[in-house]
């Protein structure tokens, strides 16, 4: 293994600024630096990524499909295979992901789960309290020392080291900013920020245990984003001394235009990449966003988008046999149920659904699943232990599936329910309260809601009110009531006192939250992220 050399003391560099009373150790001068650094390579290609995604899109809003790239083509049809896996990733057969505090982190390293996702993205709101919290905790989980002790006093410590879960951490999107810390006046990218400052402080210690920062990618929707992720990291790896391809990453393909891109991501990390991942949630919400001014493609109400549906049973199919055939891993996804205390009936049947969806993972091929809670690891593994036998199931090539464009776009059968209606208000609002309250993934009638399964509410919302646009007829409901602002506005004028005396998360914010609902639906276009206007918000 190469010698591990921190880079010397910079000069404090005054271009670089973060808030007043922001912990030194975490963001002393050498931090800050290489943050700036990361910045001055890198900010300017991810913008310009950023818009090339909106030049697509208003492609898409013109008529245009998602298709696979014809200049890539050799690239899709050439037999290559990725870097061989590190052994701490060969068998990640049971994944659980949450946010990063503290006692979430403890609990998921403890958890048996062979796998621990710590996520910065979906399930984290991005305070700067949660941020600086999280990668606190994070580095003190890789030293050993993380401890946390209840309001109520119950202590959380660390199981021995080879009880714990690996760690794999999950930074934000692209499309964020880190407004928290700017250079020359500008914001940083979120995802820097988080996979950065993770690789600075942890990749030494990593590399002592014969691993390396690794790192879930979220949301890409082009090989060019991959390939921005490879470079950075390339540039990490160099900076912090680390050899080549120490730094792993797994790749959620989780928008619409990239699973038309799935070899190509894989050719563009092939060096570091373990495996593409199945981020369902946002994968239906990238369905919605691309599809936005489609009115042939308009989705049912989100119970009905299941991974039944044609087009997500396509794209999980070929995602496994894409991975397969290049020796990466094919991550099944979440379930969002959870467990239901004090009603045996109604845990039961979630239950049952969460098994059956591992079922079809394991018999789909997948080499492993997530689970959002620790109660949902034993039900997942002997699922995956009495299917797949080995590590993984890369030898199960999945000759058998025939997938094309079409397929991928199928359009889906089903309707809109009042309660489906109702509920997507429900879910948008209690979500957007507790996202702004800084919780950023949370139960609401029993199933785990975060930024992806919000989304899909709130898009759904924006394309049912915007289908009579252009003067077509509006869509209905299937008891006949027409979708428009009138029936949004009833729903939100009751919410507030259904809503009342409930003890839910970020109670204190369900007016603002309700405003910015109002907002978003209303816009002529729908907003590309909720966490955009959001954010600015925050703090
Ligand atoms: C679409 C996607 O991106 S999926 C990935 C992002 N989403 C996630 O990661 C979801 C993570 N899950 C969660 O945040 C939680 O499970 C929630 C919010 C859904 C439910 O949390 P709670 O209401 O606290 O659940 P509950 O009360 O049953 O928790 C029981 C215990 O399990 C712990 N727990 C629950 N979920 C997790 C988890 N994912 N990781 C670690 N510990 C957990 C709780 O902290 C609690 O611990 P304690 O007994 O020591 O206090
Ligand atoms: O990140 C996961 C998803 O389903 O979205
Ligand atoms: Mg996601």
């Amino acid at each position: 293994m190469n010698a591990v050399v921190k880079p010397a003391p910079p000069i404090e560099d005054p271009r670089i600024t973060v808030p007043v009373g922001t912990p030194a150790d975490l963001l002393d001068a050498n931090a800050r630096a290489f943050l700036a650094d990361l910045h001055d390579r890198f900010d300017a290609r991810r913008l310009a990524l950023l818009a090339t995604r909106r030049s697509r899109q208003a492609a898409f809003d013109a008529g245009a499909l998602p298709d696979f790239r014809t200049a890539t083509r050799s690239i899709r049809e050439s037999e290559w295979r990725v870097a061989p896996l590190p052994a701490a990733l060969r068998d990640r057969r049971v994944e659980i992901t949450g946010p990063v505090d503290p006692k979430m982190v403890i609990n998921a390293l403890n958890s048996g789960a062979n796998c621990y996702m710590a996520d910065f993205e979906d399930s984290t709101s991005p305070t700067w309290d949660n941020l600086l919290t999280g990668q606190r905790a994070l580095r003190e989980a890789i030293d050993g020392t993380l401890a946390f002790t209840s309001p109520a006093g119950k202590r959380y410590a660390l199981k021995p080291e080879d009880q714990r879960a690996v760690l794999i951490v999950r930074p934000r999107g692209w499309h964020l900013d880190e407004k928290h810390v700017r250079i020359d006046g500008a914001p940083m990218s979120g995802a820097l920020f988080d996979a950065g400052l993770f690789a600075f402080h942890n990749a030494h210690a990593l590399a002592a245990k014969d691993r390396g920062p690794y790192f879930y990618i979220p949301k890409l929707q082009s090989m060019e984003e991959a390939q921005l992720w490879d470079d950075v990291l390339a540039h990490v790896e160099r900076t912090l001394g680390l050899p080549a391809g120490q730094i792993r990453v797994t790749v959620l393909i989780e928008t619409l235009p990239a699973v038309f891109e799935m070899d190509e991501i894989l050719h563009a990390l092939k060096d570091r990449i373990a495996g593409l991942n199945c981020g369902r949630w946002d994968y239906i919400f990238s369905y919605l966003k691309t599809f936005r001014r489609h009115r042939d493609r308009v989705l049912p109400e989100r119970a009905q988008v299941t991974m039944t549906q044609p087009f997500l049973k396509a794209y999980s199919e070929l995602l496994v046999q894409t991975c397969h055939r290049r020796g990466a891993h094919a991550m099944g996804g979440m379930a969002a149920q959870i467990p239901i205390a004090g009603d045996d009936a109604a845990n039961d049947a979630a239950m049952a659904r969460v098994r059956a969806d591992k079922l079809r993972e394991v018999t789909a091929g997948h080499d492993g699943t997530w689970v959002a809670h620790p109660a949902l690891i034993p039900l997942a593994k002997q699922i995956f232990d009495e299917r797949m036998r080995g590590p993984h199931q890369h030898a199960m090539t999945r000759d058998d599936v025939l997938v094309d464009r079409d397929d991928l776009i199928a359009p889906s059968i089903g309707t809109i329910s009042r309660g489906g209606f109702d509920g997507n208000v429900e879910v948008c609002v209690r979500y957007i309260a507790a996202w702004l309250d800084g919780n950023g993934c949370v139960p609401i009638h029993h199933m785990m809601e975060d930024a992806a399964t919000a989304e899909i509410a709130r898009a759904q919302l924006w394309q049912w009110l915007h289908y009579a646009d252009d003067g077509h007829a509006p869509l209905h409901l299937d008891d006949g009531t027409a979708i428009d602002e009138a029936l949004l506005d009833r729903v939100l004028l009751s919410l507030p006192s259904k809503l009342a005396g409930q003890a839910i998360p970020g109670a204190a914010r369900v007016p603002e939250a309700i405003a910015l609902l109002e907002d978003l639906t209303h816009r002529d276009t729908l907003e590309d992220f909720l966490t955009l206007p959001a954010y600015a918000r925050l703090d």
